[in-house]
């Protein structure tokens, strides 16, 4: 057997190991067009079509696209018509899911919100991926592109059956929390359990299958306007974070299936559909740097304060949808994973603050540090800008007494977060809707004692 360095292999899917890279892969020998992109015929009597994903002028380090080789190209539809989503759903067990990106849903409200897990599909209920999304906040216009995001969370119970998904508007960057997804692409299939992430880039085509029978429950952070980014190190150096070669991009992988299939639209934040007659997951080739991919949250290389002081989370970021301010972001990527925490006559956990970023986190599973028990896998909260949060009384009590021995932090667990520079409004299906908002949230607070000694003597 031969082993081809940059090809990765898990179970019966290959993958192409980097990030950006300009990647090339053909699911039958000679399928990709030697020496340019557009002969008069290709072979195998496929047609060429390229994908954009950044304008033809773009700086050549930002210029994103890819040329697929597919058996039928993809204009050959229906006109697109409007696309309601079957009712699934309703009060007091599994909410109507509503996807949306109108942010003046409801009234502005800056208050600490926490989620309790969101809620699940019932048997009785038939829930697929697109079926089952549900917006959760947001910001800025898809349709000016100049930034902003959307937070959704998606529960399902079925597979994707003979439909794909377009997204005209972002990038979907998907966190499972329960239940691993199969992605199949345009590009290519890709496994993603739990503990991975991947991102299928605005106007590739996929869909979600789930194992049998299983429920499924994640987060997706779409942005829109730009692409996520691993961010630049700085002083780190050339290595660490999330480095290239653990980012894993599908090989091609095609079917060539007749059959009603419906493509289903997002566009201006609306749902259309369109039908065919065939599978659009028809690429026997392609090549381009426009492309899906995923990642394992464990290759992560950790870097954190080694003597003192609590280091702000951006050392964190896996990934980072950049604005066009140097520094700032639409949207970073965090992540809390397993750690060694060894600082001395240090305050350990996260400090109290008020940002000027909005804050979405989510637990993919164990328990986050500065909520220990209380903030469970499959819920979220919000802390938006200049709203103060921290740890809870519990948490401060525990970390201003407890002896300062090198200990791992966070082991078994994974928490995340979603930081934008955009203040995030709740949709109403996030506020009310999902029946899951702590009311007592404040709550975890409200023990935070003074400890004001007036007399207190440096010693
Ligand atoms: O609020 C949070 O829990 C997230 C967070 C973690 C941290 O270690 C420092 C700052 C911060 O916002
Ligand atoms: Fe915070």
């Amino acid at each position: 057997m031969v082993h081809c360095a940059g090809v990765v292999t898990e179970g019966d899917l290959q993958y192409l190991s980097g990030f950006n890279n300009e990647f090339a892969s053909e699911a039958l020998p000679d399928a990709l067009p030697e020496g340019q992109n557009t002969p008069q015929v290709c072979p195998y009597g496929l047609y060429a079509e390229q994908l954009s994903g950044s304008a033809f002028t773009e700086p050549r380090h930002e210029n994103k696209r890819t040329w697929f080789y597919r058996i039928r190209p993809s204009v050959k539809h229906t006109p697109f018509t409007k696309y309601t989503r079957p009712e699934v759903g309703h009060p007091g067990t599994y909410p109507v899911p509503v996807l949306t990106t109108r942010w003046d849903d409801v009234d502005p409200n800056p208050n600490q919100i926490r989620w309790l897990p969101f809620k699940m599909p019932e048997d009785s209920e038939d829930v697929d991926f697109i079926t089952g999304l549900s917006t959760v906040a947001g910001a800025g216009d898809c349709k000016a592109r100049m930034g902003g995001m959307a937070i959704h969370v998606y529960t399902a119970n079925r597979s994707m059956v003979d439909t794909a998904f377009n997204n005209s508007d972002g990038d979907m960057l998907i966190v499972p929390q329960q239940g691993a997804l199969t992605v199949r692409t345009e590009v290519g299939v890709m496994r993603v359990p739990p503990n991975e992430i991947c991102v299928v880039p605005r106007g590739v085509r996929f869909a979600v299958e789930i194992d049998d029978e299983k429920l499924v429950r994640g987060y997706v952070c779409e942005v829109f306007g730009v692409h996520y980014k691993i961010p630049d190190l700085g002083p780190i150096g050339a290595n660490g974070l999330a480095n290239p070669r653990d980012f894993l991009t599908p090989v091609a992988a095609y079917e060539d299936r007749e059959c009603e299939f419906t493509i289903i639209n997002k566009f201006q934040g609306a749902m259309f559909q369109a039908k065919m007659q065939h599978s659009p997951f028809d690429v026997v080739a392609w090549h381009g740097n426009y492309v899906p991919f995923k990642y394992d949250l464990d290759k992560f290389m950790v870097i954190n304060a080694t003597l003192f002081d609590h280091a702000d989370p951006s050392i964190f970021t896996v990934l980072t949808a950049p604005s066009g301010i140097p520094g700032v972001a639409v949207c970073d990527f965090v992540i809390f994973p397993p750690r060694w925490a060894v600082q001395e006559h240090t305050f350990r956990p996260p400090y109290y603050h008020r940002n000027c970023m909005s804050e979405f986190m989510g637990l993919i599973k164990g328990e986050y540090e500065a909520k220990k028990g209380a903030f469970l896998p499959g819920g979220g909260s919000l802390h938006s800008i200049m709203t103060p949060h921290g740890p809870d009384a519990k948490t401060y009590d525990i970390a201003s007494t407890e002896a300062l021995d090198p200990v791992k932090v966070a082991e078994g667990t994974q928490a995340f977060m979603f930081e934008s520079s955009f203040s995030l409004a709740l949709t109403r299906w996030g506020e009310e809707t999902c029946e899951t908002v702590d009311s007592d949230y404040f709550q975890c607070w409200q023990g935070l004692e003074s400890n004001f000694d007036p007399s207190w003597k440096k010693t």
